[in-house]
């Protein structure tokens, strides 16, 4: 097919038709399509989700998405608040959200079969209401696509039976009784709560940061790449795992100390089955304990004191190849301006002491054992030899394999959808507000140039694993931690001081003039434009800084331009927080964010049917229902509709 998108419209060969006229091989195949497909244009935009920074932890993720952010409870509100108290509608929310372990407890709480089956005949019905309010947007096919295929006969004859001359009560107690008595009826509540789940979200955006810190990115990539429709912004986090499993040593360096120093290693040796006895081996020969190296461990933890001592010394181990690997590569790559960060090469070893800036500091905790003090950034041949077979381990990870090939089929440095921008974490700036300069090798980049080159780099390094040190895997480790990595945001990452220095003033890292210029509409408006959106219209959608809503910072910023959703899934960040996370909601009516209180278990909100509150707070309204003919979705559509028109004049009006 040529296309000539410049003049606006598409230029169809003959050829392209022909081949086309094989699927629709009559006229009325073809006004079929284009009739359901302008009927789709016309109905309200389906419900887009925005999540950001989950952090591995997947059981609150698992409750935002099972609750649609408050959306499922607002449907059942909706319809059954007359005739529900509100112990009852939260008792039914916990069943869509958690419907096998809820029917679990309600089996149990009836002495007798026939309150029982009772209560089966009404929350089907009760099912059956809340799926039909909550597709009435979508077509039946949609509908159809999203019910449990097992029981799609049964549902669209519970859904769409609306006979004056049948009993519509005796009709369906009839049916609940032959799904009762063929044992179903628990299969069908579940069917029927996951398809509700589904319908209330259409669309899931992940404005990054799925790994680190928490205990299971690897369950909410699993749950991810089941999910209907959903697309990723990558964060620092996730890209240090896409270098590493690209084959850069200094981001697997990374992602090894992050898991041992949050008492996660779990993930690397049992998830995803990397081999860690080779480091243990080294870092037993090299280290000690070490209280700056000892994991962060949570009030209920139970690792025993000798394990402890152990990550305590991998921890070091990998912390000291990863810093040295760091200074190779900021030699290898002037243009990176990180020759401020030369630590090793600042160490006065002998007094235990650095000059940084101009002030000296007295190094504490030091393990500086395998340090050649001629050449700090020197590996020991050991050292080389534990790198290669982590390398070799990840590479032939299959599960991590899986999960980084789906990182890069749905994910993306930045995403413009609907008008907006989705971003983890910044457009680098300078004071003025103006976009950041970076010259790589020859060229000058800026704004979206920049974003556009560094995703370049990130998919040659993603494609090409066997170079470990070319640029472009460079580039990756620079995204993770660079000063105009849109992905970072600081000028430094100061894990060095963090570890080795008491004075706290040297643990800062200065944030890129985005962070406060992002307040102003100007300056979001400004960036809409670079990446060539509408600025009346479209927002910046960002993660990555944690909102201390606790302090009073508001997530909504620069007159509604700006709304960031870091509000702090990882529980580390939350006394920070003080909330347990945002996310932000856009459907037909416009933007809502909600403001998640803290998640504990799903044990509790199945025990005391309460559900962590939401808040919602509106960014935006539409004055009239959005359509999906005014979505990227419906730009595709009114594209094929287009087609299809001129194939019906060329095969078939003639
Ligand atoms: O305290 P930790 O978990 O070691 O992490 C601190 C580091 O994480 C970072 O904040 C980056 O992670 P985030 O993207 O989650 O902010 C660095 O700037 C900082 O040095
Ligand atoms: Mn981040």
């Amino acid at each position: 097919m040529a296309r000539n998108f410049e003049r606006g419209y598409i230029i169809l060969n003959t050829k392209y038709l022909d081949l086309l006229a094989q699927k629709y091989d009559s006229e009325e195949k073809v006004a079929n399509e284009i009739i359901n497909l302008k009927a789709i244009l016309n109905l309200p935009k389906g419900t887009e989700h925005f999540v950001s920074d989950l952090h591995g932890e997947y059981q609150a993720f698992q409750h935002v998405l099972r609750n649609g952010s408050g959306r499922v409870k607002e449907k059942i509100t909706d319809l059954f608040s007359d005739e529900l108290s509100e112990k009852e509608i939260n008792e039914f929310a916990t069943m869509v959200y958690y419907p096998e372990e809820k029917i679990k407890l309600m089996k149990n709480a009836f002495d007798n079969k026939s309150d029982l089956n009772q209560w089966y005949t009404r929350t089907i019905e009760r099912m059956i209401k809340l799926v039909s309010y909550a597709s009435s947007k979508y077509t039946r096919s949609k509908l159809r696509k999203a019910l449990p295929e097992q029981f799609v006969y049964i549902i669209e004859e519970l859904l769409y039976k609306t006979d004056d001359f049948i009993n519509k009560e005796s009709y369906y107690t009839k049916i609940v009784q032959q799904i009762n008595s063929l044992g179903q009826a628990d299969k069908l509540i579940t069917g029927l709560a996951y398809t509700t789940q589904r319908l209330v979200v259409d669309h899931l955006h992940v404005v990054g940061d799925i790994y680190d810190r928490g205990p299971d990115p690897d369950k909410i990539m699993d749950t991810l790449i089941n999910y209907h429709s959903v697309d990723i912004q990558w964060g620092n986090h996730d890209v240090l795992w896409i270098g590493a499993f690209s084959g850069s040593k200094v981001c697997l360096a990374n992602i090894i100390r992050i898991c041992a120093r949050y008492n996660n290693l779990e993930i690397i040796e049992d998830v995803y089955g990397i081999n860690l006895r080779p480091l243990l081996n080294l870092a037993e020969k090299y280290y000690e304990d070490n209280p700056a190296f000892r994991p962060k461990v949570s009030a209920d933890d139970n690792t025993p004191p000798h394990e402890i001592e152990q990550i305590t010394k991998i921890h070091q181990a990998i912390a000291m190849i990863q810093f040295k690997l760091e200074s190779s590569i900021i030699k290898r790559r002037p243009y990176f301006n990180m020759s401020e960060r030369l630590l090793l090469d600042k160490v006065d070893y002998e007094q235990s002491e650095i000059v940084i800036g101009d002030e000296k500091h007295l190094l504490e905790h030091t393990c500086f054992t395998t340090i050649d003090r001629d050449r700090p950034d020197l590996l020991l041949e050991e050292e080389e030899r534990v790198l290669d077979k982590l390398l070799f381990s990840i590479r032939h990870s299959e599960k991590l394999s899986r999960h980084m090939n789906f990182l890069m089929k749905k994910g993306s440095l930045y995403l413009k959808y609907n008008g907006n921008l989705l971003i983890h974490g910044c457009i680098p700036l300078d004071e003025q507000g103006n976009m950041e300069k970076m010259k790589i090798e020859n060229r000058t980049y800026a704004g979206r140039e920049l974003l556009d080159i560094f995703e370049h780099y990130l998919r040659h390094a993603f494609a090409h694993p066997e170079e470990s040190d070319d640029l472009a895997t460079d580039m990756v480790w620079y995204l993770w931690t660079g000063e105009y990595s849109s992905l970072f945001g600081k000028r430094e990452m100061t894990t060095f001081e963090r570890y080795f220095i008491k004075d706290k003033e040297t643990h800062r890292e200065r944030k890129n003039p985005y962070y406060y210029l992002r307040e102003n509409e100007e300056t979001c408006r400004k960036i809409l434009n670079e990446f060539d959106l509408n600025p009346d219209h479209g927002h910046i959608i960002n993660g990555h800084t944690p909102i201390k809503e606790i302090e009073g910072e508001n997530p909504i910023k620069a007159n509604g331009k700006m709304v960031v959703i870091d509000g702090g899934f990882s529980k580390a960040y939350q006394s920070k927080t003080g909330i347990a996370g945002y996310t932000l909601l856009y459907n037909s009516y416009g933007m809502q964010l909600v403001a998640h209180k803290h998640f504990n278990s799903k044990e509790e909100v199945l025990r005391d049917g309460t559900d962590v509150l939401s808040v919602k707070r509106l960014v935006d309204e539409e004055l009239e229902r959005k359509k999906v003919m005014e979505t990227n979705v419906g730009e595709k559509l009114l594209e094929e509709v287009y087609i299809l028109n001129r194939l019906l004049e060329y095969r078939y009006m003639n």
